[in-house]
């Protein structure tokens, strides 16, 4: 294997999956660069484990061309070992000990690293000798983490591990990854509908939403897109013609936009001068915007809701 230290790339071209009549993933073209930290995000049902799935070649698309540094993952000897996906569900040998699965997972994967599994092991208070079906939902996720983690893959893909975990779990889980990823750059994929605590490891995004590919872009740039604007009520109103509009909330006479598209030249001034306070949008709170089911067309700008007004 020719495991980079930066990480496999993943390209998807026009990759369409299908259950019986259910359309999973819907003509869907991306590509997820080498060596970040890419959240693949997306509601319920969205398609994000279809997705990795077909990238940890669980199984083959109906329709396009799934690429793993720059191969069919399929069956490919090559890619293959460097492909770690883990589940939320955990795919462990259930009948052996904790011990005995981190053997089996390290000879299967010539980047595994005994030194930081012992680590992680310590970290979550797991114990070797324990089997992972005495393990409790929490201890079940933590184990599946270390075995993403210290496989250190080119290309590593966390599906909704950290849900299980606690608080003070979750944070060392962020830390860890980020201090491991520092040292020893990779390609994460963390999919997740919960953003809020990842979107600070987040270097690019990935939003799925009904199959489809509704935003794909760097994390930065995403969140500069998203601009809360507060003020007098025919002031916002024509600060904001023109620009897509995400959601808009009335109290009084002061409304509250959200509105997508970055601030160009002269803005700042303009909402000075008109009484209008701009500020940042969370990740989170622009993920729910753009995902909502009443929201009408990606791009283009919408009257607000009835129930906004
Ligand atoms: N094996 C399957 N057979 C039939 N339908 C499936 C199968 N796996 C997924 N689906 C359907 O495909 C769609 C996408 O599911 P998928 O699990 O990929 O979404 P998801 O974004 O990972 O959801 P969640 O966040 O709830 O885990 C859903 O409508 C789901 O019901």
């Amino acid at each position: 294997m020719t495991a980079t230290t930066t990480g496999w790339g993943v390209e998807l071209q026009g990759v369409t999956q299908r259950y019986g009549d259910v359309v999973a993933l819907d003509d869907v073209t991306l590509t997820i660069r080498p060596g970040t930290i890419t959240g693949l995000l997306g509601r319920n049902g969205s398609g994000k484990s279809t997705l990795a799935g077909l990238v940890a070649a669980f199984r083959r698309p109906t329709a396009g061309r799934v690429l793993v540094d720059g191969e069919d993952p399929w069956e490919n000897e090559r890619v293959v070992p460097g492909v770690c996906f883990v589940r939320e569900s955990g795919d462990v040998l259930d009948d052996y000990s904790l011990k005995d699965n981190l053997a089996y997972v390290s000879g299967a994967r010539p980047t595994f690293s005994h030194e930081l599994a012992g680590e992680l092991m310590d970290l979550f208070e797991l114990e070797p000798q324990r089997k992972p079906s005495k393990l409790s939902r929490g201890k079940k996720s933590a184990f599946g983490i270390v075995l993403g983690l210290a496989s250190r893959a080119p290309l590593t893909i966390l599906d909704e591990v950290h849900l299980g975990l606690d608080a003070p779990s979750r944070y060392a889980f962020y830390d860890t990854l980020l201090a491991d990823y520092a040292e020893h750059p990779r390609t994460l994929v963390l999919s997740s509908h919960l953003i809020d605590e990842i979107e600070r490891l987040l270097e690019d995004v990935v939003v799925l939403d009904r199959g489809r590919v509704l935003v794909t872009q760097d994390a930065e740039s995403l969140r500069a897109e998203g601009v809360s604007v507060t003020g007098p009520a025919t002031a916002v109103q024509e600060f904001v013609a023109g620009r897509e509009v995400l959601a808009t909330q009335r109290l009084g006479g002061t409304v509250q936009t959200t509105v997508r598209g970055a601030l160009v030249e002269g803005d700042v001034r303009r909402a000075r001068e008109a009484g209008i306070e701009l500020g940042p949008v969370p990740l989170q709170d622009l993920f729910v915007h753009l995902t909502d089911p009443n929201r009408t067309g990606a791009s283009s700008s919408r009257a607000p809701r009835e129930a906004d007004r």
